[in-house]
């Protein structure tokens, strides 16, 4: 039989299953009990419960009923905002479910809409408010238009701490039976970076491959290089010696698939393991700043990186 998926197996049930979220998650449960929702807009970063919470939401109001009372669609679907709004007017066309005053629609990744088909959308949920009540999900809330905003109550979902994570991953691994070591534990939080759902991903593929998990395999797994690894070569330039600071990095991209991306990612949370005095400590950061917007724009990424490494080496003769 095909294992089912652990993000969809462990998913929260209830509101009060959402770990990390205290405050959004208190605020939304005052709408179970007074059974009235107003059209929401869930913001925060991947994989921290936007999704859960919608779905949640829809299990406390509508019971067994939930299924036929929501549905989730995704805004960037490719066959574009038409497409988008015929299945919201065909889902809104039927009454609701088991005696329910409204139907949800759950619109993943909102900001990927122009602000053209943002005020179609708007028009739309206008049209439909009767019976649906919209949650709009985003990474950016600053991305989505001022007359949408208005008509929601904004929710703002954060990065789980590492405590949250912790916590689940421990949960799972008892529940799935699995032998994960301390170290491992604390690599699936530095490479979760508060995204639950990466968290969780990288424990369920790490356990098809080792029976006892530890750090080697969830970074091999994530291709991810460990901390310490990319602390050397940072360390290494520090020192003046740029060489054998541009050989690990070599081997790291070689040797582990690693982008150019990640590994400045990475660079970005050694630097605050270093001891460095402050003024150097911003100068880095500054540098990290430039040379991943000239990533993101398509820069070359070997070049970007030695360019990166040069400056870290130049500081130590200023
Ligand atoms: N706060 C949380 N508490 C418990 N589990 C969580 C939490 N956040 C995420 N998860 C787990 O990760 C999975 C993915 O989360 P979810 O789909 O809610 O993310 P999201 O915030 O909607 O992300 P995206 O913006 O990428 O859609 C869930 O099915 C659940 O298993």
């Amino acid at each position: 039989m095909k294992e089912e998926i652990w993000i969809e197996k462990y998913r929260p049930f209830k509101l009060d299953d959402i770990v990390g979220q205290g405050e959004a998650i208190k605020r939304l449960k005052s709408y179970i009990s007074t059974n009235n929702l107003p059209h929401l807009l869930f913001s925060g970063p991947p994989g921290v419960g936007k999704t859960a919470a919608a779905v949640a939401i829809a299990k406390e109001l509508f019971g067994d009923a939930w299924h036929q009372n929501f549905t989730e669609l995704n805004a960037s679907d490719e066959r574009g905002i038409d497409v988008v709004r015929t299945k919201i007017k065909d889902f809104s066309k039927t009454s609701p479910i088991g005696g329910a005053d409204f139907k949800i629609i759950f619109l993943d990744e909102a900001d990927a809409l122009t602000p053209d088909a943002q005020s179609a959308l708007r028009r739309t949920m206008e049209r439909y408010t009767n019976n649906c009540r919209f949650i709009l999900s985003c990474n950016y809330s600053s991305k989505i238009i001022e007359p949408i905003q208005s008509r929601c109550a904004v929710y703002r979902f954060r990065s789980l701490s590492y405590e949250a994570v912790e916590k689940r991953v421990r949960y799972i691994a008892e529940q799935e039976g699995l032998q994960i070591s301390e170290d491992g534990v604390e690599a699936i939080k530095y490479v979760s970076q508060g995204d639950m759902r990466k968290a969780i991903n990288a424990l369920q593929a790490s356990a098809l491959i080792d029976d006892v998990i530890d750090k080697d395999t969830i970074y091999k797994i994530t291709a991810t290089a460990h901390p310490e690894e990319i602390e050397e070569l940072v360390q290494k330039a520090l020192d003046g010696n740029f060489k054998a600071a541009r050989e690990t990095m070599e081997k790291l991209m070689s040797e582990q698939g690693l982008s150019g991306e990640d590994v400045v990612g990475q660079i970005y949370r050694a630097i605050f393991n270093l001891d460095i005095p402050e003024k150097l400590m911003v100068e880095l950061v500054d540098k990290i700043g430039e040379i991943d917007f000239r990533l993101t724009e398509g820069a070359n990424e070997r070049i970007q990186l030695e360019a990166l490494l040069a400056h870290f080496t130049l500081s130590q003769y200023e």
